[in-house]
């Protein structure tokens, strides 16, 4: 195995806020698993088109170089969990493990599909896993059962992961710990397998005692997503197609229990549809006191539902609960701001804002305070940001943006400066 990508002892977890200066972030570069969709597949795995595998590549290699031009250490998904399953030395149980995951698609075939996958050489083995398996690829000598050598049946024994490259939403880093997330779609849902195996086995984290707030074996979904650290005693969730009241409420008491720092959870409901699958899809931090919107999320006098989840003075099983209307006013409060400036996607024209949402105009990465990274093709909602003094880095977005997810969805900040 060539030199670890990461090195062992750096570990150390640490997001405070959405807007602080980005030192480290975890990226997965599209690989040959969105090649492996097809017309059919697109609804259940979760994209609207098929993306051209090199001009993707492309654009996210500008994307990852944007973030190394400004400093930030730029780690890759795929490495860590070859690092992990080799320094752990726990290939044949992650095997087994995804295989056990994928149990509706195998359909029976896993002792001719653990050894196809056994014989796979280090270095190659994860990359595969992520693209799938083809039911065609399992040699005729390997097959044993009947419906193995039928041709017309569905054509994956392992689904592609072709979503791998929004890595924010399998896990989230919040504080020093991080949920490992159980993911709303069965099309996601081997996807924070990856993350479990970094933090335990990858020599950079696994001797760090980081804590999991929140671990993908509870039964309710929460996605990253919908995870925003607004403060370093303050989250906003959304309440959201993918992450579930329920969710939020159990890693509001797990948090509670466990640390001190964290006191507020503002759950924020947005509309349950596919344009808005996450509350980053409509709302992120940009700066110390502005955030981007898609105004479609308030109804019509900025009215929302938002309930703050705080430690319940004497029962540890509950949270206090109260509730808000106004968004403008609870991150006032939560953020001891004196004014708050939300800035429109599209700039509140109804069709502008729409096309752009729909590809993520309102879905920006913070690398520091005021500078944030985002897709070109939303020119309107980019012009927006600069006059409210933003500084806006863009990158290529023609392939990207097929996934519906923008540079926030593709990216998982490990390390941020505190603000
Ligand atoms: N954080 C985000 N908004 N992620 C976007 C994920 C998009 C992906 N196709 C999905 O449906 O899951």
């Amino acid at each position: 195995m060539n030199q670890l990508i990461a090195p062992a002892g750096t570990g150390t977890l640490d997001v405070t806020s959405e807007i602080g200066k980005l030192r480290t972030v975890m990226l997965h570069r599209p690989g040959r698993e969105v090649e492996n969709l097809t017309p059919e597949l697109l609804h259940k795995l979760l994209f609207d088109d098929i993306p051209y595998l090199p001009v993707i590549q492309e654009e996210h290699d500008q994307f990852a170089e944007t973030l190394k031009d400004q400093g930030v250490e730029v780690l890759y998904l795929e490495k860590l969990v070859e690092e992990a399953l080799h320094f752990g030395q726990v290939k044949e149980q992650f095997i087994d493990q995804i295989l056990q995951e994928s149990k509706s698609n195998i359909n029976g075939a896993s002792d001719s599909l653990k050894e196809f996958l056994l014989d796979i050489p280090g270095g190659q083995l994860v990359s595969k896993i992520m693209a799938g398996v083809r039911t065609s690829e399992i040699d005729e000598g390997r097959k044993r059962h009947l419906y193995e050598f039928m041709t017309d049946q569905y054509p994956f024994y392992l689904d592609p992961m072709p979503n791998l490259y929004f890595t924010r939403d399998p896990a989230a880093v919040i504080g020093n710990g991080l949920t490992i997330n159980r993911m709303h779609e069965g099309a996601r849902r081997r996807e924070s397998l990856f993350m479990e195996y970094i933090m335990k086995y990858h020599p950079r984290f696994s001797q760090a005692d980081i804590p999991v707030w929140l671990n993908r074996d509870y039964d309710f979904s929460v996605e990253g997503g919908d995870e925003l650290v607004l403060s370093e005693d303050t989250l906003a969730i959304g309440v959201s197609a993918r992450t579930s009241a329920r969710g939020i409420e159990r890693l509001a008491l797990n948090l509670f229990q466990k640390q001190d720092r964290i006191k507020k959870i503002v759950a924020i409901e947005i509309p349950k549809s596919r344009a808005f699958m996450h509350l980053d899809t409509v709302f992120t931090m940009v700066d110390y006191d502005k955030f981007t919107i898609h105004p479609a999320i308030q109804g019509p006098n900025g009215d929302m539902n938002i309930y703050i989840l705080e430690k319940h003075p004497d029962d540890p099983k509950r949270v206090s609960i109260s509730s808000r209307t106004n968004l403008i006013k609870t991150l006032k409060e939560v953020l001891n701001l004196e004014s708050v400036t939300l800035i429109p996607c599209g700039g509140g024209d109804a069709i502008v804002a729409a096309r752009e949402q729909w590809n993520d105009g309102s879905n920006t990465l913070a690398i520091a305070p005021g500078t944030v990274v985002t897709y070109n093709r939303n020119y309107v909602s980019n012009r927006i940001m600069r006059e409210h003094g933003i500084e806006v880095i863009e990158i290529a977005s023609s392939e990207l943006s097929r996934g519906r997810g923008g540079p926030r969805c593709m990216s998982m900040p490990l390390v941020r400066d505190r603000i």
